[in-house]
């Protein structure tokens, strides 16, 4: 042999191993791109097209977000286009499916039955759980949840409730209403946008019940001051554009917390919310805001430990604030464990916190829609501030605003069934997402540990017609509980459901002093604030929230229609499903 034919078998040789190499990595990179596309749950239907794209379903999902900014509307959807309750979604890359269940009485059996085999999922924790890593709602239903939900026992209790919540909010509310009252002067009737008004004044209500009326910072305060140095404002020559008003600058507490809120919005929209968190908190308007809500939060807890040092014994003590209540049971709980109260901890801090966004965002949300939707219903609104009126008769006929406690302690039954059909259609909050702990079955699929399940609020079966479930496919809690209760759940009219109608919430009865109707909260599906252990703890103080608002605004003004263009439905989907449009046009009643 050659030198030449040897450097031809060696250059042979090369070529053959480069070739190997080649396509060995192809294969390789080829296998990894099949090994990461997504892998459906046998039997779960699913968008076809998705399973052959890395991103799975995020291109289609990113492309409705960014043009409509709503996210539930996009997952409801694909049920209806794949006509099945129980969907699967490859919104994470990656990752395993989200699967989506949109039936409410497969969605109640889970919640109130099935908890030892699902459990609050790690979702909200990636998408904000940096901002309150320590607060229990994140948490799994262990220990530790139960330990700090003890710190907030107090805060539902009839007697907190209504001595000590309502009357915060009854006083914020008042000043809600002078703000318009300056609004309607400057706008003279017109429209103006009222999202943000809402907003601060939830805050400054939440505020002030977690800190005390002493503690009060308010936004709405210096609203009033600003207008009322103000005695003209621009109007349009169209009457029905919108009358733009001057903003005062919000206090930096209330500011920061509405900053770390929104930090959330952006990671709940991304494939990755962990990472686009993380960039978020690299921000200085974000660190600026942590920094500024860490010291008010202590400033606080200073303030209430410094009013427990001066009271003598527990019984003298007047709990004013949730902060009091928190540190009192704080020092229950030390002294059951035998150890020394720790009223600083990261735990009541974040718990604090936790209260405040919790409360806020949502509570102010649901009266927002609630206010649009009486707009575009003046016969509701005429109705029920007509039965409101009756039933406060005295206020009425003595020409003031009912009190407080007149409000909280009086039934009026369309009112609560116009609240309740306000929580129904608003949406507020239209995911209720679990995590499987052990592989299980649901509506007679396979579920793998550690998926995801998005349980819907705001599709088939409480929004849209429900579709047809076989009762073979559900569970034997759910068969076990249907033999024994008596109090069953009524079932929404396709014809209607997807409307406005608060008369829904009403059943005949015949007692006579109630007009013949009641209400009754079992008469059909509602998901908005969740069910069984995990659901809203807040739902009865943002039940005290809105009658004490809705109440008071109808008593005072005429919320009318405003123009179509500042009327549509569309919403934003944040850490809530808010409204993108929100406008009110007023006309002051008098008392
Ligand atoms: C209209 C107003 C509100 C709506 C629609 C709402 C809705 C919800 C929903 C859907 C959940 C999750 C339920 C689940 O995953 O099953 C939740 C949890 C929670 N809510 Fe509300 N909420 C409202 C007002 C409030 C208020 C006023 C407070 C506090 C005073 C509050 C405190 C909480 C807390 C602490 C949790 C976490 C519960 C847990 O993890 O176990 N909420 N809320």
């Amino acid at each position: 042999m050659t030198v030449s034919d040897s450097n031809n078998v060696v250059l042979g040789l090369r070529l053959s191993d480069t070739l190997i190499v080649l396509s060995g990595t192809m294969l390789s990179l080829y296998l990894l791109y099949l090994w990461l596309l997504p892998k459906p749950i046998p039997g779960i239907p699913y968008n076809k097209e998705a399973t052959s794209k890395l991103f799975g379903d995020i291109e289609s999902m990113v492309k409705y977000t960014s043009e409509t900014q709503e996210l539930y509307q996009w997952i409801i959807e694909q049920n209806i286009k794949l006509k099945s309750p129980i969907i699967q979604l490859f919104a994470r890359p990656f990752r395993k499916p989200w699967v989506i269940v949109t039936d409410f009485q497969e969605t109640r059996d889970v919640m109130l039955r099935r908890s030892k085999e699902f459990d609050r999922s790690p979702f909200w924790g990636e998408v904000s759980g940096s901002i309150i890593p320590d607060c229990h709602v994140h948490m799994p239903t262990n220990a530790r949840f139960k330990r700090q939900r003890r710190w907030l026992q107090g805060l539902m209790t009839p007697a907190f409730l209504h001595d000590v919540a309502a009357s915060h909010i009854y006083d914020i509310c008042l000043d809600l209403i002078e703000l318009w009252d300056q609004k309607s002067r400057l706008t003279q009737g017109r429209p103006f946008a009222a999202a943000d008004d809402v907003t601060y004044i939830a805050l400054d209500a939440i505020w002030r019940i977690v800190f005390g009326a002493e503690s009060s910072v308010s936004t709405t305060k210096n609203q009033l001051e600003l207008y009322s140095s103000i005695q003209t404002v621009h109007l349009p020559e169209d009457p029905n554009a919108e009358v733009i008003l001057p903003r005062a600058p919000c206090p930096p507490q209330i500011q920061s917390i509405i900053t770390l809120e929104e930090s959330g919005e952006t990671s709940l929209k991304s494939p990755f919310p962990k990472i686009a968190h993380w960039f978020i908190r690299q921000t200085s308007g974000y660190r600026n805001a942590y920094n500024i809500k860490e010291k008010a939060i202590s400033d606080e807890l200073s303030k209430a430990l410094r009013r427990r040092e001066v009271v003598k014994s527990e019984k003298d003590r007047k709990v004013n604030s949730a902060i009091d209540d928190l540190l009192y049971r704080e020092s229950l709980l030390a002294e059951k464990e035998g150890r020394a109260p720790q009223p600083l901890s990261r735990g009541i801090h974040d718990e604090i916190l936790g209260l405040l966004i919790a409360a806020h965002d949502t509570a102010a949300t649901a009266i927002i829609w609630g206010f649009k939707f009486l707009a575009d219903h003046p016969d509701v609104q005429n109705k029920l501030r007509s039965d409101v009126r009756a039933a406060h008769a005295t206020a009425t006929n003595q020409k003031r605003l009912p009190t407080c406690q007149e409000i909280v302690y009086t039934t009026v039954h369309y009112r609560d069934a116009v609240i309740e059909e306000i929580i129904r259609c608003s949406h507020t909050e239209s995911a209720l997402i679990r995590t499987a702990l052990v592989d299980l079955q649901l509506l007679g699929h396979h579920i793998p540990k550690g998926t995801d399940v998005f349980f819907m609020g705001n599709g088939p079966s409480v929004s849209y017609p429900a579709f047809d479930i076989e009762d073979s496919l559900r569970s034997q809690t759910y068969h076990a509980a249907a033999a024994k209760e008596n109090e069953k759940i009524g079932r929404w009219d396709p014809e209607d459901m997807g409307l406005f109608q608060p008369e829904r919430w009403l059943v005949t009865t015949t007692q006579e002093e109630d007009g013949g109707k009641i209400f009754n909260s079992t008469a059909g599906p509602l998901l908005t604030f969740g069910l069984g252990e995990r659901g809203c703890y807040g739902r009865k103080m943002a039940y005290v929230e809105m009658k004490l608002f809705i109440t008071l605004i109808v008593w005072n003004f005429e919320l009318q229609k405003c123009p179509d263009a500042m009327s549509s439905y569309a919403a934003v989907d944040k850490l809530v499903h808010a409204p993108q449009y929100c406008f009110v046009k007023l006309r002051k009643l008098p008392a």
